[in-house]
């Protein structure tokens, strides 16, 4: 059992909401490894940081990347840092995954002042913008496609994935 597709990107770039979109038009389930690790903590990840820190919050990201790899057969979105794991990134070679591309000023945008995502809960625009330069040939790495969201609707960008995965087959 595989992914129909798996979603990667920065923070902002709209996995979660494209890979609900993109689910809904496949009629498959849709699953984010965040949901995951929230469940198997018991709860959000803002407080798993506080709690735990960010160390204890990548050791269940790795496993819950690599449960949902091996269990999942819907449309999977990752956390914007999964791919920071060396073994995540080796996880998902031979999957399809589609990277959504986002420049800085609409993924500022989208997350606001970062609620929900401890990393951005300070200076989210200096942030993000270490974080997507620091990530880019991460996404790249591990892509065999590249969506690019600037300026489009989810819609459309669920659309074009969903007609590229049909020209795949
Ligand atoms: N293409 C888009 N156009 C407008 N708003 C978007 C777009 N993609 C995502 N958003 C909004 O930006 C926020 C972050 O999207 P989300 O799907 O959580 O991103 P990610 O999971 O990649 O961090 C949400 O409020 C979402 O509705
Ligand atoms: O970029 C990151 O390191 C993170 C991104 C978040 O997911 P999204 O990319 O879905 O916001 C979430 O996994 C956590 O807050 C850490
Ligand atoms: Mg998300």
């Amino acid at each position: 059992m595989r992914p129909v597709c798996v979603l990667v990107g920065a923070p902002g770039a709209g996995k979660t909401i494209v890979g609900q979109t993109l689910a809904a038009t496949l009629g498959v389930e849709f699953r984010d490894t965040d949901t995951d690790i929230e469940q198997l903590a018991g709860k959000p990840i803002p407080e798993i940081f506080v709690d735990e820190g960010e160390a204890h919050f990548r050791t269940l990201e790795r496993a819950a990347v690599a449960a949902a790899l091996a269990t999942h057969s819907g449309v999977l979105a990752l956390g914007g840092g999964a791919v920071l794991a060396e073994e995540s990134r080796a996880a998902l070679a031979g999957h399809r995954v589609v990277h959504l591309s986002v420049e800085l000023a609409d993924a500022v945008k989208r997350v606001g002042l970062g609620a929900g995502r401890p990393l951005l809960a300070i200076n989210p625009r200096a942030t993000l913008k270490y974080l997507m330069d620091q990530r880019r040939p991460l996404y790249a790495e591990v892509a065999t496609a590249t969506v690019v969201t600037d300026g489009r609707t989810p819609e459309e960008i669920a659309a074009e994935i969903a007609q590229l995965l049909r020209k795949e087959g």
